[in-house]
């Protein structure tokens, strides 16, 4: 039996952060924050990812990272779930498809990162992706020239809303994106994981 997802009003506009979380760490809830005031959002689920489907190393345990997630995102209006486990999708126009299906009368955005769309023309069936849900994607140090020239933008970009516009997507008919210039956040899981298997070495070092 599939558990509920974080509860929703028919109307509400929801933006889907997916990720693997492997941890969890402030340029989430930073985007996240953003994504609500920029796109016009009700709401942000973090979708907690059970594994990237392109990436070749498996992440941390899942009961491990919802927990940090759950401790870190501690805001009113974002929420956390690990959906896609539990109903065994690891590509997102899977897990687009059924949430939609879950969630009758609900609006959804997906949101990410400028780097990944720079890489999502490589994922499974990118075009359903954007041509089912408004796409948000946030500004990432370094990678706003390879997002705004990715084979994703430029295929779709007759479908772009300005970044003075942001606030019309989430009520915006697919295919729709939108590229906003937040301001920028250096931080990302591989360096907190870098960090940590630094002190690891230095403190068997000491021994
Ligand atoms: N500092 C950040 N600025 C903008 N977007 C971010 C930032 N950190 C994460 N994101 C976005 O959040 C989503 C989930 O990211 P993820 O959980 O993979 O974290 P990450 O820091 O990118 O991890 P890793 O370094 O392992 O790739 C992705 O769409 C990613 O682009
Ligand atoms: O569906 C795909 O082919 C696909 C390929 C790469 C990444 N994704 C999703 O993109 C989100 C961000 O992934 P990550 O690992 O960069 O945090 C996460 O929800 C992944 O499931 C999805």
């Amino acid at each position: 039996m599939i558990q509920p997802l974080p509860p929703s009003r028919p109307g509400q506009v929801i933006g889907l952060l997916g990720g693997s979380f492997d941890p969890p760490h402030s340029g989430h809830l930073h985007i996240s924050r953003e994504a609500l005031r920029r796109f016009g959002l009700d709401r942000v689920w973090w979708l907690v990812s059970p594994g990237n489907p392109l990436k070749r190393h498996g992440p941390a345990p899942l009961p491990d990272r919802m927990a940090a997630a759950r401790a870190l995102a501690d805001h009113p209006r974002i929420a956390v779930t690990d959906i896609e486990a539990r109903l065994g999708t690891r590509y997102t126009a899977q897990t687009l498809a059924a949430v939609t299906a879950i969630c009758p009368g609900r609006r959804f955005v997906w949101l990410m990162g400028a780097d990944n769309l720079a890489q999502f023309h490589r994922w499974q069936d990118w075009r359903g992706i954007i041509e089912r849900v408004p796409v948000g994607v946030l500004a990432r140090p370094g990678q706003r020239i390879s997002a705004r020239l990715s084979p994703a933008a430029r295929i779709y970009a007759q479908a772009r809303i300005k970044g003075r516009a942001s606030h019309l997507l989430g009520r915006a008919r697919a295919p729709a994106w939108c590229f906003v210039n937040v301001p920028m956040t250096g931080i990302s899981s591989s360096d907190l994981r870098a960090r940590e298997r630094g002190a690891d070495h230095a403190a068997q070092a000491e021994k």
